[in-house]
Parts: C-alpha cells; structure tokens; sequence
C-alpha cells in the first residue's frame, strides 16, 4: 500500500515563499511618513521604553517633528516604482519566483506598512499553499527586526480558523553563502570603481546598546559578518583596510559604537582620502543606505577633507545575492520537498 503521500493522485502541497523586510511609508510625504512611523515607534520590540515614558515624547514630539524631516529625506531616494526598499523586496520576489519556479510560490511584505504580513500569509492561503516558508531579510537577528516579524505572523495566525504550515529562515550572517555573496559582489563593486579606496567602512543600522546588554545577539552577529568579509575580501585586496561602524541613531540613549558619522569624520581627518562605504547588515538598498550613506554620508566624509566616496550598493537583485537567496530557501524548502 503507498503511504497517501506516494500516491500519484494526490498532488504534491503547494509551497509559499514570503519575503519579508522592514517596511515604508506608502508615499514620500509627511502624512504617509508619519502614519508608517507610528506604527513603526509603536512596536515594544522597537522601543523598549516603558510606556508611560515613551506614549508622550511619541505622539507629543516625535509624530509631530520627524514626518516632515524624513518626507524630505524619503523624497530624496524615492524611484518611479517607489520606496526603493518596497521596490527592490518586490523585485527580489520576482526574480526568486524566476528561479524557484513551480516549486514555491513566492511573494513578499512589509513588517510596517503595506503589504502587510497578515494579507500576504490570507493570500498565499487563498492560493493554495499550505506550507509557507516566511523569510525576514535580515541577515543579523534582533528583537527589533526578526522578532517583530515572528511576532505578526504568530498575531496573523490567531486570527486563521485553518492555518498553514510555517517554516521560518534563521538568521544568515555567517553562512558560507552569505560570506560569499557579500565577497563577490563587493569585489565586483570595487573593481568597477573609478578610484582605488584606501578603506572599506562595513556600516551596519545601529541599536541601542542597552540591547547588546540584555542578550540581543545582533551587534555580535554584525561584527562576526564584518569579520569574515574582511577576511574573505583579503587575498584580492590585501592594501584595503576594512573598518566597522553602527549608523542611523534614534533617540537619546547611547547607541552601539563607533558611530558611522564619526568614523567618516575621523577617516577624513586623519588623513584617508579616498573611502569607500558598503551596509552588509541591509539585504535592500533603503533611505538609510541611499540618503543616509550615499547622501549625508558622503557630505560628512567631503566636508571633513576626504576627496573620493563611494556608497556600494546591496546585494539586492545581484546575481550573487539571488543565487544566496535561492540557495537558503531551497535549503528550508527541501524539508518539505
Ligand atoms: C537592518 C536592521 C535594522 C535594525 C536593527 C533597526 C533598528 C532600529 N531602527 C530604528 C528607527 C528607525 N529606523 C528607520 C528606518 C529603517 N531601519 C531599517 C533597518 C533596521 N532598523 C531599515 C531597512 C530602514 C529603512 C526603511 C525605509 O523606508 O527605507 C526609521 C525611519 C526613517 C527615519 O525616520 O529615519 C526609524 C525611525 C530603531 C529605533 C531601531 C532599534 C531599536
Ligand atoms: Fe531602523
Ligand atoms: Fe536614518
């Protein structure tokens, strides 16, 4: 007797994929901004503040002041297809959907902001999948970012009488694949510059180090990354000093160190002229990535004395990053395949 599963009149489950990143504003103006922040500043995994603390410097302060300041910032990177983030997850689906396929269907979301987890999660239902393999895309774990994405995936399927099948991909930043990637397409990046850089600064999005403190593994899986691309990127670039920062400070508290603003200063200022920045903790190009790197980032390292600057792009939809991307998934899928 073939097991149900071995017999040729039951179709193999269909298989979801969701992709998931952080999310933005629906619009680069300050109602949009603000309504994605609030959401955004709201989550207890972003702001660990009591309350009654953080409720009034929120509403009172913050959702009155930031919208405006980062519409304009927003207005800066926004592209035809819109929030580079949104649009380059989007493209990241399809290409992934191009490799994988019938044998997943793939889609993607936004933590915050539209499209949302819980939509997406109905929609791949609706189509038929009933294992769906839910992808954050951070290569470093931390409460405020994998977790708020576990988080309303678990406040989505409360909300389902017939549940899928779930999966989840750990975090990847010391995979082999990883390393690769993030080798060969920096290296590809360097080698197309029209300038040699005496440096390569590693900047990843900081967090207060309150969190470093209570267990988050975050700033160790960062520098763990920063240090195994740096020795992967060696052999090829033996003259090239790599460097570590935390950029994107929020709030009053003290964030991880060195800060990326101060280390293009202090490059700058001690004589580097010619510097290059790359954000191997940023699976998506992002207004912190083009308009907090590429933009300020450059100003900072000009004004201070530096001559040459180059923002390197994320993996994105590099070949180097979709063949990474397809490999961790295929990897997860074959659990159910
Ligand atoms: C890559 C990992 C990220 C961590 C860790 C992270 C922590 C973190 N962020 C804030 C506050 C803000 N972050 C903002 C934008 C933003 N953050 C990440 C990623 C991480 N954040 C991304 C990919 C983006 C870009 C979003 C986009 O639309 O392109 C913003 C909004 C922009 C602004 O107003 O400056 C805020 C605010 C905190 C407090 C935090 C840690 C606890
Ligand atoms: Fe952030
Ligand atoms: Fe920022």
């Amino acid at each position: 007797m073939p097991r149900p599963a071995d017999h040729p009149a039951i179709a193999a489950p269909k298989i979801g994929v969701l992709l998931v990143n952080l999310g933005t504003p629906d619009a680069p103006d300050a109602a949009s901004v603000r309504r994605y922040l609030k959401e955004f500043l709201s989550d207890r995994r972003v702001v660990e503040i009591p309350r009654l603390v953080w409720w009034p410097i929120l509403n009172g302060i913050i959702l009155n002041t930031r919208p405006k300041k980062s519409a304009h910032a927003y207005s800066q990177v926004w592209s035809e297809d819109g929030s580079p983030l949104a649009a380059i997850t989007k493209a990241q689906a399809l290409a992934l959907q191009a490799r994988l396929g019938d044998d997943a269907m793939v889609d993607w979301a936004m933590r915050y902001g539209n499209p949302a987890i819980g939509t997406q999660i109905e929609a791949l239902k609706d189509q038929g999948c009933e294992r769906i393999l839910v992808a954050p895309l951070y290569p470093q774990y931390s409460g405020a970012t994998t977790a708020t994405v576990i988080d309303a995936l678990g406040a989505q399927l409360a909300a389902m009488r017939w549940q899928p099948a779930l999966r989840t991909l750990p975090p990847y930043y010391d995979d082999p694949l990883h390393i690769e990637a993030l080798r060969a397409d920096t290296a590809r990046q360097l080698a197309a510059l029209d300038f040699v850089p005496e440096v390569l600064l590693l900047s990843f999005h900081g967090m207060p180090e309150r969190t470093l403190h209570l267990g988050d593994p975050y700033h160790c899986q960062c520098r763990k990354t920063a240090r195994l691309l740096a020795a992967a990127l060696a052999p090829q670039f033996p003259d090239l000093r790599i460097e570590t920062s935390f950029q994107s400070r929020f709030g009053r508290a003290k964030w991880l160190e060195p800060a990326t603003d101060a280390v293009l200063a202090a490059e700058a200022q001690n004589g580097t002229r010619r510097l290059a920045i790359a954000a191997p903790g940023f699976s998506a190009d992002c207004l912190e990535t083009r308009e907090e790197l590429a933009i300020r980032g450059k100003e900072q390292f000009v004004e201070a004395g530096g001559t040459q600057f180059a923002a390197l792009d994320c993996l994105n939809t590099s070949d180097a990053g979709m063949a990474m991307l397809e490999a961790l998934v295929r990897r997860e899928l074959a659990g159910w395949i």
